[in-house]
C-alpha cells in the first residue's frame, strides 16, 4: 500500500546479491541489501574501504560486466523498472537520462584532448536523442549542435564556473582539479537525471574545495528534486552534506537512518567503531582505533554477522545467523541482536 506522505520511491534496492569471479575464487561482495531512495534525498553510503559501496554505486548504474560480475538473488528497482532485468539498450537510455554518475578522479574521466565544450555538447547530444525537449526540438545537425553548446554553456554557469562562455573553449589541464570536478556534475546532471550517484566525489579535492563541490550537490537536489546516492568513507562529509545514511560493513547494511537520529544515536557496534575513528584526521583508511582486525576476505567470509569476529559482543547466535534489521526509531533500523529493544521484545 503506498504511503500518503512519502514520495514515492526512486529507487529500491531490494535483498540484492552481488558475486565477482576472479582467480581467486568467487567474492561475495553484497550479502543482501536494502536500500530505499526517494526524491529530495541525499544517501550517505559509508563504511571502511572494501565494504562493498562502489560495487553498489556500479550496480545501479549497471557498469559492471557480467561475468565476472553475477547477480544470484535481488531486484534494482528505479521508478518501479528492475534494473537487472531490463535489456542493454534501455539501460543505455536511462543511464544519463535517469541515473546520472560522478566518479573519484576527474582526471581520468574528461578526455585530455577535447575542450570542455565539445565534450558536455556531446554528452548533451547523446540525452537528446532520447528526449528532444533538452534541446528545446531543435532539428538538424547543426541547430542540434548549437543548442547542445548553449545548453553546456548554460550549464558550466549552473555549477558555478565564472565566464562559462570563453570556458567552453578551454582544454581539462587549464582547470583545476575542483573545476573538473564541477565540470564532471555538469556532465552527470546535462541529462536531467532523476538519481544521482556520486562515488567519493569529493576525495580529491582539497577541503575547501570539498566544501564547495557537496554545496553544489545539495543545491542540485533543491532545485532539480532529485534523489543521490553518495559514497565516501568519511563520516564528516555524511554529516555536513546527507539527509540519510546507510553504513555498510563487508556487504551488508548494517544500520539506515536520518543523519542526525544515526549520528547521534549509533546503535550497531561497527557504526560506533566507525564514529569513534572520527576525531584523528591521520587515522589511516580501512583501521578503526579500538577495533581489531580488518574487512573480512569476501571468498569466504564468516558467517552469520560479518562484524562478528571483530565485535566485543558477539556470540554464537550472532556467528549463526545474519541479523535482520530492527527498527529503534523513526526510519533508524539497525541489524544487530545485542540492541536492548530487540533483547525486550524477545523477552
Ligand atoms: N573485479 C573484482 N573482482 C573480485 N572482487 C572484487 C572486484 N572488485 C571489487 N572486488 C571486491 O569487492 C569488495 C568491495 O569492493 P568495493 O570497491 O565496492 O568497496 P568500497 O567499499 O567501495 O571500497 P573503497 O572505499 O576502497 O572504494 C572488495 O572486497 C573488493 O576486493
Amino acid at each position: 500500500m503506498s504511503d500518503p506522505v512519502m514520495p514515492a520511491p526512486l529507487l529500491q534496492i531490494r535483498d540484492l546479491h552481488l558475486t565477482m569471479q576472479s582467480y581467486d575464487g568467487t567474492a561475495h561482495v553484497l550479502n543482501g541489501i536494502d536500500l530505499t531512495v526517494r526524491r529530495g534525498e541525499i544517501w550517505g553510503l559509508v563504511g571502511e574501504s572494501g565494504c562493498g559501496k562502489s560495487l553498489t554505486g556500479l550496480s545501479v548504474s549497471q557498469l559492471l560486466s557480467r561475468p565476472p560480475a553475477r547477480y544470484p538473488r535481488g531486484k534494482i528497482l528505479l521508478e518501479g523498472r528492475d534494473l537487472l532485468r531490463l535489456p542493454a539498450a534501455e539501460m543505455q537510455r536511462l543511464r544519463g537520462k535517469r541515473v546520472g554518475m560522478i566518479f573519484q578522479d576527474p582526471t581520468t574521466n574528461l578526455n585530455p584532448s577535447f575542450r570542455i565544450g565539445t565534450q558536455l555538447a556531446d554528452v548533451a547530444l547523446a540525452a537528446a536523442r532520447h528526449d528532444p525537449a533538452l534541446l528545446g526540438g531543435a532539428r538538424g545537425g547543426l541547430a542540434r549542435r548549437r543548442a547542445a553548446m548553449a545548453l553546456a554553456g548554460r550549464m558550466l554557469e549552473a555549477v558555478g564556473i565564472p565566464e562559462p562562455q570563453e570556458r567552453l573553449h578551454a582544454f581539462p589541464h587549464q582547470f583545476s582539479g575542483g573545476m573538473r570536478q564541477r565540470v564532471l556534475i555538469a556532465m552527470a546532471l546535462i541529462g536531467q537525471p532523476a538519481l544521482l550517484i556520486a562515488d567519493e566525489p569529493t576525495t580529491a579535492l582539497d577541503v575547501s574545495v570539498q566544501a564547495q563541490i557537496l554545496r553544489l550537490i545539495r543545491d542540485a537536489v533543491t532545485e532539480r528534486n532529485m534523489g543521490v546516492v553518495l559514497i565516501t568513507h568519511n563520516l564528516g562529509v555524511v554529516a555536513e552534506t546527507c539527509s540519510h545514511v546507510a553504513v555498510m560493513y563487508a556487504g551488508n547494511i548494517v544500520e539506515t537512518g536520518p543523519v542526525k537520529e544515526v549520528l547521534e544515536r549509533p546503535a550497531h557496534p561497527y557504526t560506533r567503531a566507525l564514529m569513534q575513528a572520527i576525531p584523528t584526521a591521520d587515522t589511516p583508511r580501512g583501521s578503526l582505533r579500538g577495533v581489531t582486525g580488518a574487512v573480512p576476505n569476501l571468498i569466504s567470509p564468516p558467517p552469520g554477522c560479518r562484524f562478528a569476529p571483530r565485535c566485543a559482543r558477539a556470540t554464537a547466535t550472532c556467528r549463526a545467523a545474519l541479523p535482520a534489521p530492527v527498527l529503534v526509531g523513526t526510519e533508524h533500523a539497525v541489524a544487530c541482536i545485542h540492541l536492548p529493544e530487540r533483547i525486550a521484545a524477545h523477552g
